[in-house]
């Protein structure tokens, strides 16, 4: 990767425009105070005094005696304002890949098992793990999911890589055990209306149906994670109180799900409805056992995911080139790409242990399937600073 490629983060913000948190990068002023430079190119007045700060490539200066007493300055404004909005980051997140899944759902044209377990192979291979799979649902309801026994099968194992699947009821669950699935997910919903459109039950049924699939994956020994979907907005009623949210999430956990991802199912969210959303859910639920899921409808999902994490949350699912949709919520866009999220949390210093140019490598790969330019902002940025 070149040096262009990587993203930029809070080491690189010289590379930047100019603004508060660049000139005041704590690391810019080690670097000046260690190692004196000449070549300068921009002037900071500080307190009434000139202070020359030189900027180079990857690195700023501070001349000459000034140095230490302004970066002891420097470095305490720059403490205050970070710790405030960065500092409290998580160092890891763990991305939950479901582009094979929710992404591939809603194509019309059906997408060959081959190309979906090779799409699969490559997701692990990046680095990411956990790719969920497919879904044992009614292929009358979702037929381009219907080869899902033959994706699972198809899959080869990969050392702590997780394939989960989604299971709507008993027979899916024992459809999906037969396949070899070793890890499965439910599907609750918020609203109403779209519980009944999408899994033709309403919330208490399909809580019903759950609580028979978590009492037999506790005996098969495997486990299980819990969505709630329309967490902010539901395509048919509209706003959605937290208090349901954080019922159904409660409800969820409580039954055994480890893992509980929230699903802004439309990309009706903003940072300020996530909020308002998150914090009844943290109530119920340990903020290490939820993850969020955005649709990117609004262009507002990498907001959303950054909110999340300043609240706490460390698990983020995302979809391979933003690929997705879900088929009973018209007009909703894919998941946020994987490789933008990647692209910002390496650009805010946190680890994913993805390696972005292997993701974008299988973004590459399902986009020319499907023939149509990825989704995903930062390959496309990419893409064009090389060629
Ligand atoms: C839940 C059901 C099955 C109920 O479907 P139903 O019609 O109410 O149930 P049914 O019991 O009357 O069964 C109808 C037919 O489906 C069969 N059937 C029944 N169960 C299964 C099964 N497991 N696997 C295969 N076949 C099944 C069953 O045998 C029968 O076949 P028929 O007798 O007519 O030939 C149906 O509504 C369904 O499959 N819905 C699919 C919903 C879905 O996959 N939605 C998209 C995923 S959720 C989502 O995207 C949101 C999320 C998770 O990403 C988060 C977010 O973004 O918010």
């Amino acid at each position: 990767m070149s040096s262009l490629e990587e993203p930029l983060g809070l080491g690189d913000l010289p590379k930047l425009s100019m603004n508060r948190l660049e000139r005041f990068s704590p690391s810019a002023c080690r670097a000046g105070a260690d190692e004196h430079s000449t070549g300068s190119n921009y002037k900071h007045r500080n307190g009434g005094n000139n202070h020359m700060i030189f900027q180079r490539a990857h690195s700023w200066h501070i001349q000459g005696h000034y140095a230490d007493s302004f970066c002891n300055r420097v470095d305490m404004e720059f403490r205050a304002l970070p710790r405030k909005v960065l500092w409290d980051l998580p160092r890891f997140v763990k991305i939950v890949e479901v582009g094979p899944r929710d992404g591939l759902q809603n194509e019309k044209s059906t997408v060959p098992t081959s190309v979906k377990v090779e799409l699969i192979h490559k997701l692990a291979a990046s680095g990411l793990s956990v790719v969920e799979a497919t879904s044992f649902v009614s292929p009358k309801w979702v037929p381009q999911l219907a080869d899902a026994k033959d994706v699972l099968r198809g899959i080869r194992h990969v050392p702590d890589v997780r394939f989960p699947v989604l299971t709507p009821n008993l027979r899916g669950f024992e459809a999906a055990v037969a396949a070899g699935a070793k890890e499965v997910a439910v599907f609750a919903s918020a609203s109403e209306s779209f519980s009944k459109s999408n899994i033709n039950c309403t919330i208490k049924e399909s809580l019903a149906r759950y609580r028979d699939v978590i009492t037999s994956a506790k005996k098969h020994g495997i486990r299980i994670r819990g969505y709630v979907s329309c967490v902010v907005g539901c395509p048919i009623e509209g706003a959605i109180h937290p208090s349901k949210v954080a019922y159904v999430a409660k409800e969820l956990y409580d039954m055994g799900c480890f893992e509980i991802s929230l699903g802004d199912t439309i990309g009706v969210g903003t940072p300020g409805k996530v909020v308002a959303m998150l914090e009844p859910v943290l109530f119920f639920v340990p903020v290490d056992k939820l993850a969020v899921h955005f649709h990117d409808t609004y262009g507002q999902a990498l907001a959303n995911i950054l909110v999340s994490l300043q609240m706490g949350i460390n698990i983020v699912d995302s979809s391979v080139s933003g690929l997705g949709g879900c088929p009973y919520a018209k007009g909703a866009t894919g998941n946020v790409a994987t490789e933008d999220v990647v692209y910002m949390l390496h650009g805010l210093g946190i680890e994913t242990n993805v390696d972005l140019n292997k993701l974008m490598d299988a973004g590459h790969y399902i986009s020319n399937h499907l023939g149509r330019p990825s989704g995903s902002k930062t390959t496309i940025a990419l893409h064009r600073m090389t060629t």
